[in-house]
């Protein structure tokens, strides 16, 4: 037996407010892997097109410019970091603006292939292995993962978590954005929102985050622990 450990991939994908972000963080830092917020990036690409004066509901407005802002993601999941053009872009990212107009700019093909390219260089330059989450981690950007995790949860019980985050939102409000958000990113054309075959579902409605976590941690180390598969 070698006592060197692999380097492991895992995709977490799901819909908002499912625990992805949490989940994927402290799943990282307990096993000492890298750590990739794929959602940050659609976020950062939209300030981006904001900023710039660009429609974002004109796609081909989208697609002519996809390839200018430069993104650079921190793969340190204490500290996750994200810039554009060398700005830090970690607060601007999480607006209300930014929220309802990322799925506009995230079903702009030319904008994935950009960014499933900046993903995968990622992912392939993580020497220990790395979880990544999103949406289509699982489906399109990394199909050989070793381990997929689809994480759902009740409309109710994710728009509950979200409006637990901002102060003074309202929850039917919230819950409405997110179904609209879910709809969007679902029945977009290019990889949409989906869950791939082999990944394991959890529910976390009803359960806590160190409930998940654990349940990840441990299907992590069995993982590990299987054979791998050879190709004949
Ligand atoms: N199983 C859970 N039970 C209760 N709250 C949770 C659970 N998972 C995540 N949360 C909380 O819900 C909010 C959204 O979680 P987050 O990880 O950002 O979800 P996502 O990345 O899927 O949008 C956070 O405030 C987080 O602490
Ligand atoms: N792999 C991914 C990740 C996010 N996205 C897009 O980026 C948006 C923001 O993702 P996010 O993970 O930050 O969203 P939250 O779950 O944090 O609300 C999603 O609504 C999708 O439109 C995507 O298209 N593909």
């Amino acid at each position: 037996m070698s006592d060197t450990v692999e380097s492991v991939i895992v995709a977490i994908d799901g819909p908002s407010g499912t625990g992805k972000s949490s989940t994927s963080k402290a799943v990282a830092s307990a096993l000492g892997l890298s750590y990739l917020d794929t959602g940050a990036q659609y976020r950062a690409i939209t300030w981006w097109m904001i900023s710039n004066g660009i429609d974002v509901s004109d796609a081909a407005a989208v697609a002519a410019v996809a390839g200018k802002p430069v993104i650079e993601s921190g793969t340190d999941p204490a500290a996750p970091a994200i810039t554009v053009d060398g700005l830090d872009a970690s607060g601007p990212i999480r607006t209300q603006e930014v929220t309802s107009k990322v799925s506009a700019v995230s079903a702009v093909p030319e904008v994935r292939t950009v960014i499933t390219d900046l993903q995968r260089s990622i992912a392939s330059a993580a020497g220990k292995g790395i979880v990544v989450e999103g949406r289509d981690i699982g489906t399109t950007v990394l199909p050989d993962a070793d381990l997929k995790i689809f994480l759902t949860a009740s409309p109710e019980a994710r728009a509950a978590r979200r409006s637990g985050e901002i102060k003074g939102s309202d929850v039917a409000a919230t819950r409405e954005a997110l179904i609209r958000r879910d709809t969007a990113d679902s029945s977009r054309k290019t990889s949409p929102l989906a869950k791939a075959d082999d990944a394991v579902e959890v529910d976390t409605t009803e359960l806590t985050l160190q409930q998940v976590i654990e349940c990840v941690v441990t299907l992590v180390e069995e993982r590990r622990s299987a054979p791998k598969q050879v190709a004949r």
